[in-house]
């Protein structure tokens, strides 16, 4: 769901930048008439103002402004001559740098070939006050009158450049604060009569330009990615933090898991009664045996013990006195053999000792010492014997050895008990 509204999003905001890239191509036009809103005042503007002699006048009417003139050519300055025409309104300049182009309607009548001079004057008071000339020459054709100029062509003439040498910017143009177009004749000064009609002059632009637009929309996918990518990135990190936390949970769970199954696999194996290995624990330690402590080279031995007449001893002296005595016997079996030897209780009051390598006549002589200390011993205060059967056997056959031993056990019992059978007898 989530990722589908970001998609949904993402999809949204293409169809966006593509409907506002051909809105901004085909509309989002604007246009200016600088004819139109200005207060109108033009006046006449020749080299007089330098000591020439060329003489006109400016008229307008229904909407157009029309010079005549005559240009006298002199040999002491440039002859020419033009109009200047207030294009601001209430003394606000137009700002000219929203706008591509500056179509111009204006028919100049000149006996000679000559240049249409068209002047965007830029209203400063920084550093100083004066008016910024922005120029642009005209290639008058015969029998055309509209011209589209681009905004951006406009040029500072170095003549202007050397009228303010201070400022550092001072060759480029500046169109932000326009207040008048002047139209001048050209770089021909010949001595002429000459006709321009200015009929109108329209700025034409676009609402948002290509660059604004393109800023606008990089700068809508960047913050809607880096929306999007701190988002998916916060989900990322705070899933690989539950992610951790449940990790670290599971694994806390599998070692106490652990620890409980080694105790439960331990209390398995474990007689709970008198504390040493039962049948399980048996099993495990064949398995033990055969796996890393015997080859078949070794020789071990198995003692088979069984308490005599023990039902006697439940049957005088009570259950938990009968159990008394089988742990005493335990403790007393556990501390008298070595620690690699293993001592398991096969059930009831029977027990299996096996010693490892040990020869069958040094186990007899083993089986022999437990019977004749059991026998000479009080344990839980009661006076028992066991029965012995002992035999040797290697690890491939440990089954069929404690077979051996029991039957030599059972031997011992049928003997008279209290003693010892084995191979050897
Ligand atoms: N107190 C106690 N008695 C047990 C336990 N396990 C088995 N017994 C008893 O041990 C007795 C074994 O009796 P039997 O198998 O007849 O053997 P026995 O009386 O020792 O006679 P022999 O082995 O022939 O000398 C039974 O009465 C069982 O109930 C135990 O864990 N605790």
């Amino acid at each position: 769901m989530r990722s589908l509204n970001v998609a949904g999003i993402f999809l949204l905001l293409g169809i966006a930048t593509v409907a506002l890239m051909i809105w901004q191509h085909v509309g989002m036009n604007i246009q200016h008439n600088l004819l139109a809103d200005a207060s109108r005042t033009a006046t006449l503007f020749s080299d007089r103002i330098n000591g020439g002699t060329s003489a006109g006048t400016v008229s307008g009417s229904d909407g157009d402004v029309t010079l005549q003139c005559n240009v006298n050519h002199n040999d002491f300055t440039h002859a020419f001559c033009g109009f200047t025409l207030n294009v601001a309104a209430r003394n606000q300049g137009v700002d000219i740098t929203r706008f591509n182009t500056l179509e111009l309607d204006v028919e100049y009548e000149t006996p000679v070939n000559d240049t249409l001079l068209v002047y965007l004057l830029n209203k400063e008071y920084q550093p100083e006050e004066r008016e910024r000339a922005n120029m642009q020459p005209l290639n008058i054709l015969a029998g055309k009158s509209s011209y589209s100029i681009s905004v951006s062509s406009f040029f500072v003439p170095s003549w202007w450049i050397y009228q303010f040498p201070r400022d550092d910017l001072q060759g480029q143009a500046n169109m932000k604060n326009v207040t008048k177009l002047r139209l001048t004749t050209g770089d021909n000064a010949q001595s002429r009569s000459v006709k321009i009609v200015l009929r109108s002059a329209i700025l034409s632009g676009k609402a948002i330009s290509k660059t604004q637009m393109y800023f606008m929309v990089i700068a809508c996918w960047i913050i809607v990615t880096a929306f999007f990518s701190i988002r998916l990135l916060l989900g990322l990190y705070h899933s690989s933090k539950a992610h951790k936390a449940k990790n670290l949970k599971l694994h806390a769970e599998n070692s106490q898991l652990y620890v409980e199954k080694q105790k439960l696999s331990e209390v398995a194996k474990t007689d709970p009664l008198t504390g040493v290995l039962n049948r399980a624990g048996l099993t495990h330690a064949m398995l033990m045996l055969k796996l890393n402590d015997i080859d078949n080279s070794d020789t071990h031995s198995l003692i088979y013990l069984d308490v005599d007449h023990f039902k006697k001893i439940n049957d005088n002296f009570g259950h938990d006195k009968g159990d008394e005595v089988l742990v005493a016997l335990c403790d007393m079996l556990k501390a008298s053999i070595r620690h690699s030897d293993l001592l398991i209780r096969m059930g009831g009051e029977e027990f299996l000792i096996i010693c490892t390598h040990t020869m069958l006549g040094d186990a007899s002589q083993l089986a022999e010492k437990f019977r004749n200390q059991i026998a000479s011993s009080i344990i839980a205060d009661i006076d028992i014997t066991c029965s012995f059967g002992v035999t040797e056997c290697r690890s491939s056959n440990l089954q069929s050895a404690i077979a051996r031993a029991d039957k030599y056990l059972y031997q011992a019992k049928q003997s008279g008990r209290n003693q010892v059978c084995s191979t050897l007898a």
